[in-house]
């Protein structure tokens, strides 16, 4: 199977609280968009209203520590406290069959992306400013003051890994930002439609 007929990956990085799950949420409502998103795993407690299997797949450290041994896992890290990892099984089935995988991880996971796939798309959703990003980790009131504290150092770790990331998207105001990742989903996929038909007319001359 060439690089075309396969799913495009699209990684969505972003600190803590800067709007990860609500632009993604925002992006999956939307008709136009053939997006898969793939489920993480994680042993972090379930937050009111989240569903197992839906949100994440809720495991005890020992049940994770177990999927990393029988290399069940395209990629994990460990946050704030708690493991996170994508079951490599359903990205590698969506790409073959030629879906658009979308993985909604933090950077350390998404370098480890980066060596398994290097053609996947990076995106990284920033906020527009330190004390906007407080603001809506507070606002969420999901997490104790301490987690606040620890999530907003992550935070600014990560900001400095912006740089590694193909495309940065500012998330000021979510339909916004929904439209930017749309036009570079697209835009991604034409390049790659004009790199194949290239290809094919190389193969053509030959
Ligand atoms: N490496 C990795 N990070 C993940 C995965 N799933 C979620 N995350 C990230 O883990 C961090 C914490 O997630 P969560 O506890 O749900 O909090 P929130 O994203 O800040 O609401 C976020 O940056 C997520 O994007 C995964 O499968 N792998
Ligand atoms: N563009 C935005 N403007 C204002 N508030 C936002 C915006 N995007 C997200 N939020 C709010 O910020 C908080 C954190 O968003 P969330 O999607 O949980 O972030 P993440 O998944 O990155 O941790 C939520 O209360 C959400 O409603």
């Amino acid at each position: 199977m060439n690089v075309k007929e396969r799913g495009l990956l699209i990684v969505l990085s972003g600190p803590s609280g800067v709007g990860k799950g609500t632009v993604r949420k925002a992006l999956f409502s939307q008709p136009d968009i053939q997006l898969q998103y793939s489920i993480s795993v994680t042993t972090r407690k379930p937050r009111e209203g989240e569903v197992d299997g839906v949100d994440y797949f809720f495991k005890t450290r020992e049940q994770f520590e177990q999927m990393i041994r029988q290399n069940e896992l395209l990629e994990w890290a460990e946050y704030v406290g708690n493991y996170y990892g994508t079951p490599i099984e359903y990205v590698e089935k969506t790409l073959q069959e030629g879906k658009d995988v979308f993985l909604e991880i933090e950077v350390q996971g998404a370098m480890q992306v980066r060596k398994v796939f290097p053609e996947a798309l990076f995106i990284f959703l920033a906020p527009p400013s330190l004390s906007e990003l407080r603001k809506r980790i507070e606002m969420r009131g999901t997490e104790s003051e301490e987690l606040i504290r620890d999530r907003l150092k992550a935070a600014k770790e990560e900001l400095e890994m912006m740089d590694a990331y193909d495309y940065v998207v500012e998330n000021d105001q979510v339909e916004l930002a929904c439209e930017r990742i749309k036009a570079i989903v697209t835009a991604e996929h034409c390049r790659r439609e004009r790199v194949a038909q290239r290809y094919k007319k190389m193969l053509e001359v030959e």
